[in-house]
């Protein structure tokens, strides 16, 4: 199973710019989670700090009890074998062929046999459906097939925290849904712990387990993807919703003089794109392909979930509620009218025999 990954307090500088500051979050072990952020809010410095390739100036990052921010090195190389990293544009050496690329990292850091190799790539390639493709050089294949054979590299060493710096980007909507589906997949397989920054709102809403944001060099929010997806907060909004009036400006937060003239103008009838659509709300999570086995994680989050129902808002307790099926809401003991929760919840026994959940 993957290992969770816990940040505490973290602040990143660069000279006087703060990127973000006081960053807590926990990255439940096997399970899936989305940040979000406008651009330049520094989620790739968030990627790159949590597997050690950037050092905070405050705050802690714990894996296996060990604080990356400041253990020694010998520590931090130990730590990050842990970890499979999928960087935005793939990161592949353009001069080698797609076996090599992939080999890289075992040739590296391991000392396996050249057909050992040859299996675990290949079980790899497998994997990110590149059987067949061995021999092309990056350059000569598609923006998808490069994705994943920086995914198949992030996968060689058996990682058990997998970290994807926008793997949709460049990708169109359809290639897009068949790598999400590849995410939740490998989730199925390996059970590791996954982070994924993405603007694509179609993965934020049905890939991951647990949605966050960054904004104003904060972090908005951090939970249960029913948290996120039924928010309030203005810039969760806009974000969802890709809306020009908002918080969000085109390079940074706007101010109260131009956010109130925006409304303004389109209280006047100035045409602002497409129809007030609201997307927000739970749509149902990807599941694995069928024949793979069932995600750890999901019983594991669903106990985790319940435990902590009355301390989140109304609406999302809602959409946890229902996406309960029968056997769980018995379970939980959870009433089928149920929401807004107040006092947590004490689980009866899962039955001996009966429906797989
Ligand atoms: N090594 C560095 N030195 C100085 N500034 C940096 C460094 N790396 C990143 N930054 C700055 O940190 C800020 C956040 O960058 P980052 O790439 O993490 O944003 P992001 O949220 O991932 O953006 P995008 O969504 O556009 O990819 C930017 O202002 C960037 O210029």
């Amino acid at each position: 199973m993957g290992v969770e990954v816990v940040v505490e307090g973290l602040t990143k500088s660069f000279g006087k710019q703060t990127i973000w500051r006081d960053v807590t979050l926990t990255l439940p072990p096997g399970e899936v989670s989305v940040m979000l952020g406008p651009s330049g809010t520094g989620k790739s410095v968030f990627l790159k700090s949590l597997v050690g390739l950037l050092k905070p100036e405050q705050g802690k990052i714990v894996i296996n009890g060990v604080d990356l921010v400041r253990c020694s090195e010998h520590k931090l190389y130990e730590i990050r074998k842990l970890f499979g990293v999928l960087f935005q544009d793939g990161a592949l050496f353009g001069s080698m062929n797609l076996f090599d690329n992939v080999a890289f990292p075992l040739r590296e850091h391991t000392r396996k046999t050249e057909a050992e190799v040859r299996r675990i790539v290949l079980e790899k390639m497998e994997m990110v459906g590149l059987v067949g493709a061995e021999k092309k050089l990056p350059g000569e294949i598609s923006g998808g097939m490069r994705k994943r054979a920086g995914l198949a590299r992030a996968l060689v060493l058996d990682p058990e925290i997998i970290l994807c710096d926008e793997p949709d980007s460049g990708l169109d909507p359809v290639r897009t849904a068949y790598l999400s589906q590849l995410l939740i997949d490998l989730n199925a397989q390996i059970d590791a712990t996954i982070l994924i920054v993405t603007h694509n709102i179609t993965v934020a809403r049905t890939v991951p387990d647990n949605l966050g944001m960054l904004f104003r060099r904060e972090l908005v929010m951090f939970g249960p993807r029913e948290v996120l997806l039924t928010s309030d907060e203005p810039v969760v909004e806009q974000f969802l919703n890709g809306r020009r009036i908002g918080p969000i400006g085109m390079s940074e937060e706007k101010d109260q003089a131009t956010m109130a003239a925006e409304l303004a103008h389109r209280e006047a009838g100035h045409a602002d794109g497409p129809p007030d659509e609201d997307v927000r709300g739970v749509v149902p999570q990807l599941e694995p392909t069928p024949g793979l086995p069932p995600r750890g994680a999901v019983r594991r989050r669903k106990d985790r979930v319940m435990s902590i129902l009355h301390t989140l808002p109304p609406e999302a307790q809602q959409g946890i509620i229902a996406s309960l099926t029968p056997e769980e809401r018995s379970h939980y003991r959870v009433m089928a009218d149920a929401g807004d929760r107040t006092g947590p919840i004490t689980p009866s026994p899962w039955p001996r025999q009966g429906g797989v959940l």
